[in-house]
């Protein structure tokens, strides 16, 4: 009887596949589990640089004191597995030649299709190890790189996830492909959106199932499980976000999962250019601004979160006196507490004939109980004696990009509309005060617009539109110091 862990290493949340398997298959065993997401995704990444993080991921675990290690991690298999194996004194599993073994029993066309990423796929590990085994069958290989980030986001329902899927595996229809491997251990995460596409006649065959057969196996053979009356423990390392890595795991696993966040080599990170974000958080509560601000980064191939996504989270209070505070508070709150890029809007309406109320009050400024409903009234009750043609108004927005932890380089942009306040309201798009904010120039209320025609003139949208054109070089370091210098 061996009561030490079972280690297991992945780039990302994929490994997690695996970890699912051996809590069912191999209940009783201590399970430890180390993320790489910081430097995720390994797929694209040379071979050497995949190994080289591979060992480093290793070398955490062997402190852990594991008494036998699974890659989890189909690129880093294909890079790294030989080498380990040879260099450690314990049990060392691959996902590759189980997944390869199970396809070959599974296919009675003798043709099988293999999706990985494109380090897996360049590596020809797949079609070699088949091969290796049975040299008449046929292998169709195919890189589906858009996989890891879509799960790696949760993205794995949304109708982005349905599309990509559909598109991707395209070139594999049609061909006489009866067995498909998911040759990433991330892909069982878009198992049922993988089958509607290949149809109900293909088996697909997931590697890292097939991965935990083998360790159960050898646990027998070399005599080390734990023993039945093992109290199990599950340990959860990520190098990443461990409150995004927590929502996953704990969705896919079914268990409370408490990750803790970990950094194996920092110099090695250091060194890397930094990477362009997969995921942004819209740091609002306003599902109308949301929507509006969303719609931008996902047409820059984003995932989009918003507050919604973290309800557990403190809310960051708006205690200062301009836009642009207020917007920094919530930006660089949020973004620490999350550990994720944020953007954050603070916005409202300036009336002339009010002195710019309500202002940064224009959430609240009918009070206790505030709603778009008692704001409206509120500001139409104080304009009851103001001529139409001095009802001039200014709708503003600040929006902040801040990176985690870095308050000092924040991205500030500012957008503007003018109009004038209606006495009557018109229109049910939009939100807030817009049914009563006037566009002389279009002829509507801003909630008679649609949202794209709104997104063409609005404050929201012209802050946007200055926002797109930096914030990608702001992300990645190159940005001009001027355009994130506080404004006076
Ligand atoms: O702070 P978050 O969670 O982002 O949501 P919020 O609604 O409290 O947002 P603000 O603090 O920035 O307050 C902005 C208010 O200004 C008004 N407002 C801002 N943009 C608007 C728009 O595009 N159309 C209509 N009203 C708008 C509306 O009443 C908002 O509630
Ligand atoms: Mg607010």
């Amino acid at each position: 009887m061996n009561t030490q862990p079972i280690g297991f290493i992945d780039s990302g949340v994929g490994g997690l596949t695996v970890v699912k398997e051996a809590l069912r298959q191999l209940p009783n065993e201590n399970v430890v589990f180390l993320g790489d997401q910081a430097r995720l995704p390994y797929g694209p990444r040379p071979a050497a640089q995949v190994r080289a993080f591979t060992w480093q991921m290793v070398n955490f675990l062997l402190q852990q004191q594991i008494k036998m290690l699974v890659i989890a991690c189909n690129t880093a298999t294909a890079a790294a597995l030989p080498d380990i194996r040879q260099k450690l004194n314990i049990p060392v599993v691959g996902v590759i030649v189980p997944g390869s073994r199970a396809a070959i029993k599974a296919t009675s066309t003798n043709h099988i299709g293999v999706i990985g990423t494109e380090g897996t796929v360049k590596s020809n590990a797949y079609a070699d190890t088949i091969h290796g085994k049975a040299a008449h069958i046929k292998v169709t290989s195919l890189a589906a790189p858009k996989f890891v980030p879509l799960v790696e986001s949760n993205e794995m329902t949304s109708p982005v996830a349905k599309r990509v899927v559909a598109e991707t595996l395209q070139p594999l229809l049609h061909q006489g492909i009866d067995t498909l491997v998911m040759g990433c251990t991330h892909y069982p995460l878009l198992r049922p959106l993988t089958q509607n596409v290949m149809g109900d006649d293909v088996t697909l065959i997931d590697s890292g199932a097939e991965t935990v057969s083998e360790v159960s196996m050898l646990l027998d053979y070399f005599d080390i499980a734990a023993g039945p009356k093992t109290q199990a423990t599950r340990v959860f390392y990520t190098t990443g976000n461990a409150k995004m890595f927590d929502v996953i795991a704990g969705n896919w696993l079914g268990l409370k999962v408490n990750a803790q966040h970990v950094t194996i080599d920092a110099e090695a990170t250091d060194h890397l250019p930094a990477a362009a974000p997969q995921t942004v958080v819209i740091a609002s509560k306003n599902a109308g601004k949301v929507k509006e601000l969303a719609a931008m980064f996902e047409a820059d191939g984003l995932s989009v979160k918003s507050l919604a996504d973290f309800p557990d989270l403190p809310t960051v209070p708006e205690t200062g006196e301009t836009f642009e505070e207020n917007a920094r508070l919530k930006a660089d709150g949020y973004a620490s507490a999350l550990e994720l890029p944020v953007v954050a809007d603070d916005s409202g309406l300036m009336v002339d004939a009010l002195d710019g109320a309500p202002g940064v009050f224009s959430a609240r400024y009918a009070g206790r109980g505030h709603n778009d409903a008692a704001n409206n009234a509120k500001l139409i009750a104080n304009l009851a004696e103001v001529a139409p043609e001095q009802r001039t108004a200014t709708f503003h927005t600040t929006l902040v990009f801040a990176k985690p932890n870095d308050p000092d380089h924040d991205l500030v942009v500012n957008g503007e509309v003018k109009g004038q306040i209606t006495g009557v309201p018109e229109g049910d798009n939009g939100f807030g005060y817009d049914p009563y904010f006037f566009l002389p120039a279009l002829g509507k209320t801003m909630a008679q617009l649609t949202s794209s025609e709104k997104n063409q003139v609005s404050h929201r949208g012209n802050a946007m539109r200055a926002l797109e054109k930096q914030w990608q070089q702001w992300f990645t370091g190159k940005e001009d110091a001027h355009e994130t210098r506080r404004s006076e």
